[in-house]
């Protein structure tokens, strides 16, 4: 059964916009981050702080990989990172995956991550202009990830509702 999953820099609405056309389609979902969180027995900046970054994106890895072995329908919300890390992006290609960029701007991801940043490791401790900084010079070293997704669509001025609508347009 085909996977739909959804990536993108953090705060671009993957976890929201997962459970929301989850809710519509009746499709299961699940969140890479809690799957993780889940099996690691550990919250993301536990593991982070207990164990490092290299060790976080061995567990995304894995646990990524065995999302996609099950035959399950499902839509999977990755982390920020997923794709950019241990060919994660080639795995965004496979047939049985519907894989979708969720294209945010600078503005639309600082304004939502400016509110939202104390249980994401990479940010938490930035001020405003760090934060700003550091976003645009992220994204753009991303993006080559990014843009391995079969589908994009721009989420910049679009409710969630808005959103799921135009990821319906592109599944039907
Ligand atoms: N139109 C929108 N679409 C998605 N998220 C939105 C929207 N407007 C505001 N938000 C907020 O932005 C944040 C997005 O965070 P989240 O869904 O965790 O993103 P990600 O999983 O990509 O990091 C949430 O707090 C959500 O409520
Ligand atoms: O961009 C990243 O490297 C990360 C994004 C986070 O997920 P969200 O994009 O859901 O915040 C989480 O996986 C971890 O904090 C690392
Ligand atoms: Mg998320």
């Amino acid at each position: 059964m085909k996977k739909i999953v959804l990536l993108g820099y953090m705060g671009c609405g993957k976890s929201t916009i997962a459970q929301n056309l989850s809710k519509i389609t009746n499709i299961p979902f699940l969140d890479l981050d809690k799957c993780i969180e889940k099996k690691a027995n550990l919250s993301i900046n536990e593991i982070f702080e207990q164990h490092g970054e290299i060790y976080f994106r061995k567990l995304e890895h894995e646990i990524f990989v065995e999302l996609l072995q099950s035959s399950e329908k499902s839509i999977i919300g990755l982390g920020g990172g997923t794709p950019c890390y241990a060919n994660n992006h080639e795995l965004l290609k496979r047939e049985d995956v519907s894989s979708i960029y969720l294209k945010a701007s600078i503005d639309t991801l600082y304004n939502r991550l400016i509110h939202n940043k104390s249980k994401r490791p990479l940010i938490a401790n930035m001020n405003e202009e760090e934060m700003r900084e550091f976003i645009a010079k992220h994204l753009f070293d991303r993006s080559f990830y990014y843009n391995q997704a079969q589908h994009k669509v721009s989420v910049d001025n679009k409710s969630v509702a808005e959103t799921v609508q135009d990821i319906m347009g592109i599944l039907a």
